[in-house]
């Protein structure tokens, strides 16, 4: 008896162990399924995290599309009415909506004639205007094209103009490489030396800028300002002295602090063409006295809202200064960027870079085939 007992004790003893094992063994399980669904959500918060923060750095760089004002051919209004459909018992009992159409229209005079008048008004210019339409009609004449098409084949040509010219700066062995900058006064010569002196520093390049408009003591401030945000030197002298002499003292710094590039800011006064170009003159001859090669670059200036008129600018600044490059400012927000286009075709100089906006970090490398989209509003 007391060993019947005793079995039955044992298998109580027995099942409460099972019990309590099965017990331990759930809680184990309940613990790493938490620890698991904490840790896939901790990967979901992290990535959550990081789409934002990335979201929030492309707000901050619009991109050109955003930022450009496109003259995107408005080719609706003469949309062909969709085309009666026969939807059949059932669907027109259902009310089905018919299928989308997508409208065509053939590419003819007429229409050609529209591209180039919305290319004219994106300050193009007529000849380039007619080059570009007279290549999208070339063995396309007469066919039915949607507005797509049409876009994607103004952007293509444009590309195709643009492609040649789109170099950046190039960069010599030499030290210090001499970057003369020219253009007229609001160009943005002065913000665009900031933005270039940023991204060299950034690439781990050591720059001087010299202060070379010592007419405007509101030009020299501000280049000091944007030289204390781009962490370089910036060479000043007196308002009013010779900005040869300037020129020269900031050569021998940049070669004495083993400078990668030397940045020379440059008076913009058209009006008084002749002095300008004398001006211009005597800083390279300075220069050229310590650097026969120098200066390695003359940057171009120029302002995309002034449309049409920057053509006249390249040819004035390439009589009085030996321009070996362009670059473009305040493409934001303008609807007169064909300027550019106008600018490739007709002096080929290479387009090192393009201002679109008014932070450091608004300077960018030229992108043909985005600048095009951009300018047309095609979305590839
Ligand atoms: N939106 C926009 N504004 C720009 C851009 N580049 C320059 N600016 C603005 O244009 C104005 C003139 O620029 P500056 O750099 O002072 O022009 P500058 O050629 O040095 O002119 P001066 O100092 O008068 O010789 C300033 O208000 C700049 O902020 C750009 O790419 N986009």
């Amino acid at each position: 008896m007391a060993e019947e007992a005793r079995a039955a004790e044992e298998a109580r003893l027995e099942e409460e162990r099972a019990e309590a094992e099965s017990a331990r063994r759930a809680a184990a399980e309940r613990q790493a399924e938490e620890e698991r669904t904490a840790a896939e959500q901790a990967k979901r918060d992290a990535a959550a995290k990081a789409t934002r923060d990335a979201e929030a750095r492309a707000a901050q760089t619009p991109t050109l599309r955003e930022s450009m004002t496109p003259v995107a051919p408005d080719l609706t209004e003469e949309e062909q009415p969709a085309p009666q459909e026969k939807r059949g018992l059932l669907g027109r009992l259902m009310g089905r909506a018919a299928p989308k159409t997508v409208v065509r229209r053939t590419l003819d005079d007429d229409m050609l004639e529209q591209l180039e008048e919305l290319l004219i008004t994106a300050d193009m210019g007529v000849d380039t205007a007619l080059r570009v339409t007279a290549n999208m009609a070339e063995g396309r004449f007469g066919k039915k094209l949607s507005v797509a098409e049409i876009k994607e084949l103004m952007a293509d040509e444009i590309t195709r103009i643009m492609d040649p010219v789109a170099r950046p700066l190039p960069l010599y062995p030499k030290k210090p490489q001499v970057v003369l900058v020219v253009g007229v006064n609001g160009s943005g010569k002065t913000t665009t030396i900031g933005k270039l002196a940023s991204q060299f520093r950034a690439a781990g390049k050591k720059v001087v800028i010299a202060a070379g408009d010592t007419f405007r003591a509101a030009a020299v401030e501000q280049l000091q300002v944007w030289g204390d945000r781009a962490g370089v030197p910036v060479l000043t002298a007196p308002q009013g002295s010779d900005p040869a002499s300037l020129a020269f003292d900031a050569m021998g710094k940049a070669q004495a602090d083993g400078a990668d590039l030397l940045l020379i800011d440059t008076a913009g006064r058209l009006q008084n063409r002749s002095d300008l170009m004398e001006e211009l003159a005597k800083i390279v001859r300075v220069i050229r006295k310590k650097d026969e090669s120098a200066p390695h670059n003359t940057l171009l200036v120029l302002d995309a809202t002034t449309g049409q008129n920057a053509l006249n600018q390249v040819k004035v600044f390439q009589e009085i200064s030996d321009v070996s490059g362009l670059v473009m400012t305040k493409l934001d927000g303008t609807a007169k960027g064909g300027v550019l286009v106008a600018l490739a075709d007709k002096f080929g100089l290479p387009i090192h870079a393009i201002g679109v906006g008014e932070q450091i970090d608004d300077l960018q490398p030229f992108d043909p085939q985005e600048f095009a989209d951009a300018l047309v509003g095609y979305e590839r």
